[in-house]
């Protein structure tokens, strides 16, 4: 029995992976506390389901260790500190919700009680259901039940959303939510950037097998300058006047057939009392910007390599 500090739930040292030439997660050191909650971004092949497959033991790392509870990651999950929904988990069609639950908890030495899972993951309703009946949240419902089963410390979701419409997202992340507070680790890696923003205390940001960015939303766009956009309504070239305004011209984009102007600048305000009293604009709005412009900015340099 540890009696020291408690240890924390992943373990990340170092860790490299390569699959032939290509390295698909690169010297990536993390550590995860018990009780956060942290979304893993990046963009397609950042290597985001590379670390979570080795933090579930479904395979090793070319270089480095993971730990998770101290434990290989192996042991974590055969002793049932891990639960994980994964996408494309595969689940048998001709049983119903309840048959998979069952079958699934006789597989375990210890688990919670049926009654308890099916609620807590919201299948109650519609437990004798057949799976191949099943919309896609309530399948991704019951492959939360089916991590929740063995009562695990840490749950690991990569893209348990995916495909899923706005109210099915929203209902799994109502139920997510109070399992984090439970006090249970969650770590998800998502595509929905709100999802992050929403649910997550820390966000991860990969890019080409990297960690690029980790930190709270707010620290991670607290560097990003605001943008004001409005629209032009003088006869005065808006160039013209961004370069006596100190406006450089990679600061300002104008598109001449909506009159719409847009300037990104440290001066927000300044700028835009210069404008609006000089009558040259209308329809203001300034755009503080969230963690989409985050992500663009740090991984811009994969997205140009992708288009
Ligand atoms: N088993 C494998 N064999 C060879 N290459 C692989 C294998 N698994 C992943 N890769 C490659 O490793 C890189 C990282 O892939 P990974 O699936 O981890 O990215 P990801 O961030 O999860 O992407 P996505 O958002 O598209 O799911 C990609 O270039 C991918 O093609």
């Amino acid at each position: 029995m540890n009696t020291s500090a408690s240890p924390p739930a992943i373990g990340i040292a170092a860790v490299t992976k390569r699959f032939g030439d290509l390295t698909a997660v690169n010297n990536v050191s993390l550590k995860i506390n018990s009780g956060e909650v942290l979304a893993l971004l990046g963009p397609n092949g950042a290597g985001k389901t590379t670390l979570l497959d080795m933090v579930l033991g479904f395979t090793e790392p070319s270089r480095g260790s993971i730990k998770v509870f101290d434990m290989p990651p192996k042991r974590a999950a055969s002793e049932g500190y891990i639960g994980a929904v994964l996408q494309d988990g595969g689940l048998l069609d001709d049983l119903t919700i309840g048959e998979t639950i069952k079958m699934i908890a006789a597989c375990h030495h210890q688990h919670l009680p049926v009654d308890d899972v099916m609620q807590r993951a919201g299948v109650t309703g519609f437990a004798s259901r057949k799976v191949k009946k099943c919309s896609g949240g309530q399948k991704q419902r019951l492959r939360f039940a089916l991590a929740l089963l063995t009562n695990p410390q840490l749950l690991i979701l990569d893209e348990p959303t995916a495909g899923l419409d706005a109210t099915a997202r929203k209902d799994f992340w109502d139920t997510m939510h109070a399992e984090a507070q439970r006090g249970r680790t969650i770590v998800f890696a998502t595509h929905y950037l709100r999802e992050a923003d929403d649910y997550a205390d820390r966000v991860v940001l990969m890019n080409q097998g990297q960690i690029v960015a980790d930190g709270s939303v707010d620290d991670m766009t607290a560097g990003l300058q605001r943008k004001l956009a409005a629209q032009w309504i003088s006869d005065t070239d808006p160039l013209q006047w961004a370069a006596t305004a100190g406006v450089s011209r990679d600061q300002i984009t104008y598109n001449s057939e909506l009159h719409r102007i847009q300037i990104t600048t440290p001066n927000t305000d300044r700028i835009a009392e210069r404008l609006l009293s000089a009558g040259l604009i209308r329809h203001l709005t300034i755009v503080q910007p969230g963690i989409e412009e985050a992500f663009f900015t740090m991984t811009q340099d994969s997205q140009e390599v992708a288009s």
